[in-house]
Order: C-alpha cells, then sequence, then structure tokens
C-alpha cells in the first residue's frame, strides 16, 4: 500500500526505531474550524525534535514522521479515549485544550466523535500500521530491537507537574516496556551528561511506548522526554505568540545532539549485545 504523503519513512537496517510522533505542525483545512487560534493550536508541538535527531538516519536507525499536528489527532494516545494518566491533568486523543488548559476551540465547536473516527481512520492509524510494519521488517532482521519514542515539551507546566522539569525524562512505563539494561544505560549516559535525569518521574511513556513494548518478544521501547531548555533557548515564565517557539539554533543544541548521538548508540549497541 502505498504512503500517505504525511508520513515519512527512513528505513535502516540497525536494530532501532526512531519515532517522531509530535513534530507535526500541518492542519489540514477541513480541521481548522472552530479552533481558537493557528498559534495555540501549534504550541504544544516538540519543537525542532525532528531536526535535534536528524543524525538518526545516518546511524542506520529506521525513523518515522508524521506532519500531521498533534492538534489533529495524537498518535501517543489510547485509541480508546482512555487516559494516559487517570485522575491526573494529561491532554485528549484529540486534545480539547494545551497543556496549560487554554481551550483550543471555540465553545460548542470541538470535534464530534464522528471527526474523532474519521482523525484516528486517516490519521492514527497509519502512524500505527508504519511502525507495526518496520518493528516487522526489523524483529526479520534481528532478534531484539529498541523503539525510541522522541518528545520535547516546556521546562515549565504548572497544570501538569511542579516545579521545573528535569532535562531528561526517560519513560518505560514502571519498567516494563523494555529490558532494565536499557534503562540502566540510556539513564547512565544521561546522568553522565551532568544534566538532571529522571526514570519515570511525571512522564512514563505514552501510548507508543506502552503499546510497542515487548521485551518477551524482542521488542524494547523507551520514551525520552526533553524538557526544552535542553536544547533551545527556552524563555523563562509563560509564553506567548511573540515568544514562542524560538527558532532552532544549532550551536546551541549541539551538547544537546553530542549526548543524544551516545544514547542512540547505546540502544544499537544493547540491541546486538542481545542478539
Ligand atoms: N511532548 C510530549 N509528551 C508526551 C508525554 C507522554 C507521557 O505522558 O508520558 C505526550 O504528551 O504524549
Amino acid at each position: 500500500m502505498s504512503l500517505p504523503s504525511f508520513l515519512t519513512i527512513t528505513r535502516g537496517e540497525a536494530p532501532l526505531l526512531v519515532s517522531l510522533p509530535h513534530t507535526g505542525t500541518e492542519i489540514p483545512e477541513e480541521y481548522v474550524a472552530g479552533l481558537v487560534s493557528p498559534w495555540l493550536a501549534r504550541k504544544d508541538c516538540d519543537w525542532w525534535v525532528e531536526r535535534l535527531y536528524d543524525f538518526a538516519a545516518g546511524l542506520g536507525a529506521t525513523v518515522i514522521h508524521t506532519s500531521i499536528s498533534r492538534t489533529v489527532i495524537d498518535v501517543n494516545r489510547d485509541p480508546s479515549g482512555a487516559s494516559l494518566y487517570p485522575g491526573q491533568a494529561t491532554t485528549e486523543l484529540v486534545p480539547t485544550t494545551t497543556f496549560d488548559g487554554e481551550p483550543l476551540y471555540a465553545p460548542g465547536r470541538e470535534p464530534d466523535s464522528d471527526s474523532i473516527s474519521r482523525r484516528k481512520a486517516l490519521f492514527f492509524e497509519p502512524y500505527h500500521r508504519a511502525l507495526a510494519d518496520e518493528i516487522a521488517r526489523l524483529r526479520a532482521l534481528h532478534p531484539h530491537i529498541v523503539v525510541y519514542d522522541c518528545h520535547s515539551i516546556r521546562s515549565v507546566i504548572p497544570r501538569l507537574f511542579e516545579g521545573t522539569l528535569p532535562e531528561f525524562n526517560i519513560g518505560t512505563n514502571g519498567g516494563v516496556t523494555c529490558d532494565p539494561a536499557l534503562e540502566s544505560a540510556v539513564a547512565e549516559l544521561c546522568r553522565a551528561s551532568g544534566r538532571s535525569t529522571v526514570v519515570n518521574g511525571r512522564f512514563r511513556g505514552g501510548f507508543i511506548t506502552r503499546h510497542n513494548g515487548r521485551p518477551a518478544d524482542g521488542v524494547h521501547a523507551i520514551q525520552m522526554e526533553l524538557a526544552c531548555r535542553g536544547y533551545m533557548r527556552e524563555p523563562v515564565g509563560p509564553v506567548d505568540e511573540a515568544s514562542w517557539p524560538v527558532a532552532y539554533d544549532e550551536a546551541h543544541a549541539a551538547p544537546m545532539r553530542a549526548t543524544l548521538t551516545r544514547i542512540l548508540e547505546a540502544c544499537i549497541g544493547f540491541a546486538r549485545s542481545k542478539s
């Protein structure tokens, strides 16, 4: 089947699949009606994360990217609509608010269940089919592979967490989505960089990590949530249209890219050592 135009898959042969679910900014015309503003609709994009990891294909990783904004539908949420964090603030499969809690839609203009079903069929399912197909292809080449799900978020979001987020937030859903040796190797490299690091803190891994992580079957999934200040000149305090997003600054991002390179190399090394 041909690939929809919003999906990009760069195929490699190394035992590493890199997923970029939230860097898209496209909102097709039919989904714009009712949105409060284009800026709010893109505020929670994982800004510049595809550029941060643009070395991954050079390591032989397979990279999957969607250009569709998470505001249209969030491919890192349970398609049933179940919350990632029952009882805690989070955003939904088809978000109605930003992380900060601002309404994305004018009152009464939120997407209805037909619209949600259509978004699932058009954008959610193809992303997950691509993940499943590439996992199967790589598993046919290697007994063990790593699925590495890339994210970033602003450092201070009082609605979601207290204080300032550590720079590296590793999610393995409490240790169940990958071998403990992979989790430790990644955490060790994060700490060795001198940056603050937490494992299974506020962000434990979203749907992509939880759904695909099956270490007993040789599929080890790990989510990396970066605090934006680790690679962007992130403004301190609330952001507005004038201040967010800040432009990508290659020189400022370079130290983070060096650490991320070591992390992805370690993921490949882990998978090969298990094989
Ligand atoms: N930047 C994005 N963050 C992820 C976090 C998933 C989780 O809560 O663990 C998201 O919202 O999907």
